[in-house]
This record gives structure tokens, C-alpha cells and sequence, in this order.
């Protein structure tokens, strides 16, 4: 039986921000996850956000379907993802969304449910994400004080801007194997941005493992907290610190009920190029990664992971 892990909670609303830096490094150190509370997204936008996401799963797949647009944007039905090659595919439903302005947005564009089907939807979504981000700008500002720099360290070399995070809406269908075995709704993966905010409906299911190396591999619960986002590290934040933060490997197990969560990905901006942090590099301890550009690591990592990615990009 795997034991809930007990995060650190992290209270965005602290004045003391030298300290509440502290704790989200010695977070990201231990477990590369953490709650975040006070975080000024309210309780009853986050509900609302929940309601509209119900309606739209709930949708006849033919209106859905017709809202996919190569993974990126837009719904993706059962199985699209699959970070193993083992199983047929995740057993959840998404839909993802990003800013409607920007050249994000031109290369890949949002894809609305028509306003006669959910005339509520569209204003909900734009306002979480907007909130989410205001949360996000200030959060990585925090971020960046654990690391030494600067506290707008993020937004001046490009990488954090209004229109480059990312909203995803997940269903999991809950379905459990007839064998008895293990089910995923998402299998094992780390996310591949800077950091992610995660809001859940309370049904568990998320797990981490916080050593992929140590076979087998131990899963251990991460319960949800009301109100409080479950924040991870990313690959690229991990790489930028030269592996300092953890990128956790973390996936969704099926209960044998419905699940549904919202995940905003604070990306970096396409063009920012990600290389180690001088103060987290020494003669001693060199860079472990070669630097990237954010865009073409995107564009391996979906390759691999998403169908309707890899069926469509060249
Ligand atoms: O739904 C969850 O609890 C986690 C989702 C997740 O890990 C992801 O979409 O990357
Ligand atoms: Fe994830």
C-alpha cells in the first residue's frame, strides 16, 4: 500500500519572501513538489472552472472531435497520450488551451466549444487562465530568489511571459483492469516545462516516485489539499539548475472512478534557450545538459508522446 507523502505547503500570500524562498528550495530539492495555498485564485472560479470542463467532456465525442487540433490545442481523446510503449495509451480525455494572443497562438490556435453549446465556457477558461498566471509570474519570482537571482530573473531572459503558459483539462475515465492489475490514467512521466499548477477535483490517484532509478520502482499518494495547487518542477527547470531541482517522475492511478484536474504548465516562451545557471555549475560539478532551445525540445518530448502529434509534425 503506498503512504501519502507529506509536502511542504507553500503560502503565496507570505510577506517574507526571503523565507518562503527558503522552503521552495528546500522543496524542490527534497521532492521537486509542493502545495501552494493563498495563491489568489479563487475557490469558486476554481469550481466554476470544474463545472465548465464537466460539460464540455461530457459532449457527444463527435462535437469534441471536432475540436482536436494536433494535440497541442484542443481536445485529445482516450489513449492520445502514452509515455510507455507497453500499454495502449492513457486512459484520460484532454483539452488544452493557451492564449489567445501572441504567436503561440497563431501557430497553434485555440479551439473553442461553440458559445450556443457552452456560452459560459470560453469567458471561465480565459479568466482561470489569466489568474493562474498572475500566480504563476509571482511564484517563479520566488523561484528565482531560491536561486540567487534576480526575483524577475524569468521574465528578463525571455523565458516567462503572459502568453506562453499552457491550460490543460484532464478527464480520467477511472476504468480498472479486468486483471486486477494496475491501471494508469496517466502513466509515469515528468512534465516537461518550468513548473506546473495543479488543481484536482479531490478524487486521488496522483502518485510520485521519487527515485525512477530504485527498482521497483516506490509510489508514494499525493492527497489533495481544497484550494491548494499541486505545484511540480519540470524538465527544464531542472535542467537550467543543473539538476538541483527535481523534475519528479509522478502519474495518475486509475480508483475505478471518474477524475477530473486542470493543469496549467508554466512553459517557457518557444524561442528562450535553456542552459545551466551559472550559480548552479562549478568546475566540480560542470553542466550536465547541453543548452536547448525550448521549441525543439517541446517538439521531441510531444513526438513522443502524443499520437496526434507525431502523426501530424514533421
Ligand atoms: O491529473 C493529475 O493529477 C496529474 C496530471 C499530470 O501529471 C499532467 O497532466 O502532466
Ligand atoms: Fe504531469
Amino acid at each position: 500500500m503506498p503512504t501519502d507523502l507529506k509536502l511542504p505547503i507553500i503560502d503565496l500570500s507570505s510577506p517574507e519572501k526571503i523565507s518562503t524562498s527558503r522552503l521552495i528550495r528546500q522543496a524542490c530539492l527534497d521532492h521537486g513538489f509542493f502545495y501552494l495555498t493563498n495563491h489568489g485564485v479563487s475557490e469558486e472560479l476554481m469550481e466554476r472552472v470544474f463545472t465548465e470542463s464537466k460539460n464540455l467532456f461530457s459532449l457527444p465525442l463527435d462535437d469534441k472531435i471536432v475540436m482536436s487540433g494536433r494535440g497541442l490545442r484542443g481536445y485529445s481523446p482516450l489513449h492520445d497520450e502514452n509515455f510507455s510503449t507497453a500499454t495502449k495509451g492513457d486512459s484520460k480525455e484532454m483539452f488544452t488551451f493557451g492564449s489567445s494572443e501572441g504567436v503561440l497562438s497563431q501557430l497553434y490556435p485555440n479551439r473553442w466549444p461553440s458559445q450556443e453549446l457552452l456560452p459560459l465556457w470560453r469567458p471561465t477558461m480565459e479568466s482561470y487562465y489569466k489568474n493562474v498566471v498572475d500566480a504563476g509570474r509571482k511564484l517563479l519570482g520566488l523561484v528565482a530568489l531560491a536561486l540567487n537571482l534576480e526575483e524577475n530573473f524569468f521574465e528578463r531572459v525571455g523565458a516567462f511571459n503572459d502568453q506562453a503558459p499552457v491550460v490543460r483539462l484532464l478527464r480520467y475515465s477511472g476504468e480498472l483492469n479486468s486483471d486486477g492489475k494496475e491501471t494508469c490514467g496517466a502513466s509515469p512521466h515528468s512534465d516537461f516545462g518550468m513548473i506546473t499548477l495543479l488543481a484536482t477535483d479531490g478524487v486521488p490517484g496522483l502518485q510520485v516516485c521519487r527515485d525512477k532509478d530504485k527498482e521497483p520502482n516506490v509510489w508514494e499518494d499525493v492527497p489533495g489539499i481544497k484550494g491548494a495547487f499541486v505545484v511540480n518542477i519540470g524538465d527544464l527547470m531542472e535542467r537550467w539548475t543543473n539538476g538541483l531541482f527535481r523534475s519528479t517522475m509522478h502519474r495518475v492511478l486509475s480508483v475505478g472512478k471518474e477524475r477530473y484536474s486542470v493543469a496549467v504548465f508554466l512553459d517557457p516562451d518557444p524561442n528562450c534557450v535553456v542552459e545551466c545557471l551559472e550559480s548552479c555549475c562549478s568546475d566540480t560539478s560542470p553542466p550536465r545538459f547541453p543548452p536547448v532551445r525550448t521549441r525543439d525540445y517541446f517538439h521531441d518530448r510531444f513526438s513522443q508522446s502524443l499520437t496526434s502529434y507525431s502523426s501530424t509534425s514533421s
